[in-house]
């Protein structure tokens, strides 16, 4: 009845486990109970969790990425510790098969719902204002696509309670993750989740594709398109391009598991290494799908607080491209020892170091851009300069595994966790960090709190170094990746260093929370205030309009001039907003719950595959194809607001804009 569900599954005899339960039980019952008390569940039903307006599912995004990055830092953390007691015979407090869960967990987490939900909020939130577009192209997919990632979190969360999670890393080798080796539920968890995330990104992908190439404002050709929706383009091609490779790669280990197929066996005419091409096949391209919304954003705070135009708008653009060519051809780095003969090393080798040269480009554009200008050094600046030079170093340090022959040495040690945690921290979160400080007046209307966001990154950035730095003085020292405890007494005591590092980065967390909290308790005070929609002074689109901006984005679709068309309008003399124009009535999507539901019975057909639960996984899959067949068959999906409405709500935005400039 239940497949291989038993009691014996949920682990009662583990502290940790037990205790982590019972916290996540009294949170959610907590907000449940908060909700319930202020009877808030129509209006977040209503308003949110069925919404298909970009910006809420940007900042419902956004959310989930946080509460991933708590997730993901706990287990980062408890690495951390084990690894600060678990030498010489001292077994630690994580015995082996439940810390290669931890470190599966928190790559698998990290990537896929910190960093991509995190990047795909901010997408949603900026790029139809960046570009002068109501919506997206395809606005219910978009919620869709939402449901699918929160559903593959939720899975993976359900994994520390029923069951368990994979033990073979984040990107799940066989011959390891095969049945024979891993005969439990973890691959099969870390499948399902990462598969049903997987068809949210694809989704996402084509929507923002399509939603850029046909939906910017008349005048906007490729060329007066702001930076960071280049990078969201070019984002969206390497993932049309690369997961539908990930789905493959895992469905083909799939059926390896599930129907006993030889696909990466060695016997039976498999071949494991297989395994290995395909997935970093999508897995390279993956890290830059990654990094490129961030180099955007960077790019627009810049320029934004340097009070000057972007130095060199056209190579930003082509660095951008290229990056997003070369990722595609140096997959094989990250297997060079496996085999494949010199020459193919020489070639994938040099391939990735000339992604050196548009990133440089990148780095020295940016720099130009501060040179002579007035840089006014707000939090959100603090962590572009943070990672201007953090990020430099673990670009230098890639640059040095890209030799095949530095790098039959260096892989599979810590120099390689130290490579990728100094990109993708110093790059990659950092950015969306100082996006979100950048951008977080336009959804909400009220500033965040500088003083906690300075606090934030100066813990961030001095225990990143902390933390990090170390592991590649054990990488040198021979210390390998995955480790779970060791005898070398030269280890130790920079092991200590790290833990250290990690406790430094505990209280950036903290800061951020902090910050969080202040500014939206002190909200209302007038410096925080923004009644202009433009905070900053800044240059493009999505300022032009008010903060947070009404759910139809833009009364008048804006006509655009030149480069930076909000720039250019404010030197012209022009009123963007077209004020006192006569206005039309606006076409406008439906809230709709399919994705919702289309989430939910996937989440079902998942869990119930996991467990072999036959009768209730195909319930799932009848609930998931029942509900898109409703949903198409449904033509009531859309209406006009009239010509009153929007009268009201822009006349309210200039009565605002009155007072702010009474008050200036
Ligand atoms: C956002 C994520 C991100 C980014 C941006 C990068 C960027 C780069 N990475 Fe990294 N990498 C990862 C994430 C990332 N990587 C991850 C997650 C892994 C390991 C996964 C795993 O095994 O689990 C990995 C592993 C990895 C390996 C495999 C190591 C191994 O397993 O043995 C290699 C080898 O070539 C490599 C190289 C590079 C290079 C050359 C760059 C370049 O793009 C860097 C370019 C940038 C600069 C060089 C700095 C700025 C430039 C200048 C200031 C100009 C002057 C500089 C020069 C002339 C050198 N990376
Ligand atoms: C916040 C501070 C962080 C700390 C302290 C931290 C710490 C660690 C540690 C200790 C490991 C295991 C290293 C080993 O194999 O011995 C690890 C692995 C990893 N981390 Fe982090 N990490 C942090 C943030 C991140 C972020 C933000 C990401 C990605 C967005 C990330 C992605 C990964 C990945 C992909 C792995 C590899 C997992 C594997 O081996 O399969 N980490 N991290
Ligand atoms: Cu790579």
């Amino acid at each position: 009845m239940l497949g291989k569900l038993s009691w014996s599954d949920i682990p009662f005899d583990v502290p940790i486990l037990v205790g982590t339960f019972a916290g996540a039980a009294i949170a959610g019952l907590a907000v449940f109970g908060l909700i319930t008390y202020y009877g808030k569940w129509g209006y977040l039903w209503k308003e949110w969790l069925t919404s298909v307006d970009h910006k809420r599912l940007g900042v419902m995004y956004i959310v989930l990425a946080l509460v991933a990055l708590f997730r993901g830092f706990a287990d980062a953390i408890m690495m951390r510790s084990q690894l600060a007691l678990a030498y010489a015979g001292n077994p630690g407090y994580l015995p082996p098969h439940h810390y290669d869960q931890i470190f599966s967990a928190h790559g698998t987490i990290m990537i896929f719902f910190m960093a991509m939900a995190f990047m795909t909020g901010l997408m949603n939130v900026i790029v139809p204002l960046q570009i002068g577009a109501r919506d997206v192209a395809f606005p219910f997919l978009n919620s869709l696509s939402f449901w699918m990632t929160t559903v593959s979190f939720v899975l993976i969360n359900i994994s520390l309670f029923i069951g368990e999670f994979s033990q073979c890393g984040w990107l799940a080798y066989p011959p390891l993750s095969e049945t024979q080796f891993s005969p439990g539920v973890g691959v099969d968890y870390y499948i399902w989740a990462v598969q049903l995330s997987g068809v949210g990104t694809l989704l996402t992908g084509v929507n923002f594709f399509t939603t850029i190439v046909k939906m910017r404002a008349p005048g906007m050709t490729y060329m007066k398109m702001p930076v960071f929706t280049w990078t969201i383009f070019c984002t969206t091609v390497l993932i049309m391009v690369a997961f539908p490779i990930l789905t493959v790669a895992l469905g083909l280990l799939g059926l390896d598991r599930y129907l006993g197929m030889h696909f990466f066996t060695n016997d039976g005419g498999g071949n494991q290494m297989l395994y290995l091409s395909v997935i970093w096949a999508w897995g390279h391209p993956e890290v830059y799908i990654l990094v490129l919304p961030a180099f955007g954003a960077f790019s627009e705070i810049t320029q934004t607080f340097s009070r000057k135009p972007l130095f060199g708008y056209n190579t930003m653009v082509y660095a951008t491209c290229s990056i997003m060519v070369l990722s595609l051809v140096v997959w094989v780095h990250h297997f060079f020892t496996m085999g494949a003969g010199p020459n193919v090393n020489a070639f994938f080798g040099i391939m990735t170091m000339i992604i050196a040269i548009p990133t440089g480009v990148k780095i020295f554009n940016w720099l130009f851009t501060m040179y002579k200008g007035r840089v006014e050094f707000h939090a959100t600046m603090y962590w572009v300069i943070g990672f201007m030079i953090t990020f430099s170093i673990g670009g230098m340090t890639g640059v040095m595994l890209a030799i095949p022959a530095a790098d039959f040495v260096l892989h599979n040690s810590l120099f390689v966790i130290a490579h990728f945690h100094n990109v993708i921290i110093g790059g990659v979160y950092f950015g969306y960090v100082a996006a979100m400080n950048f951008w977080f007046p336009k959804a909400f209307g009220f500033k965040l709190n500088e003083a906690w966001g300075k606090r934030a990154f100066w813990f961030w950035f001095i225990g990143f170094y902390f933390a990090f730095m170390p592991l590649y003085v054990l990488g040198f020292m021979g210390m390998t990746r995955r480790m779970n405890h060791y005898d070398n007494p030269d280890w130790y005591p920079w092991m200590l260093v790290a833990v250290f590092g990690a406790v430094l980065i505990a209280c950036g967390i903290v800061c951020q929370l902090t910050q969080l909290y202040v500014s939206i308790r002190d909200r209302n005070l007038a410096e925080n205030r923004d009644l202009t929609g433009d905070p900053w002074n800044a240059r493009t689109l999505e300022w032009s309009t008010s903060s947070p901006p009404p759910f139809y984005n833009f009364a008048v679709v804006p006509t655009v001039h030149d480069l930076d068309a909000f720039a250019h309008d404010k030197e012209a003399g022009i009123d963007t907003r077209a004020a006192g124009s006569v206005y039309q009535p606006i076409h406008m999507p439906k809230n709709t719950s399919a994705g919702f539901f289309v989430g939910a019975f996937s989440l079902v057909l998942g869990f119930a595959a996991i467990w072999y639960i036959w009768w209730l996984a195909a319930l799932g899959l009848i609930g998931v194809i029942a509900t898109v067949i409703a949903r198409s068959s449904n033509n009531d999906v859309d209406y006009y607001v009239p010509v009153s409405e929007v009268a009201r709500i822009e006349n309210e935005h200039t009565r605002n804009l009155m007072a702010a400039q009474a008050a200036e």
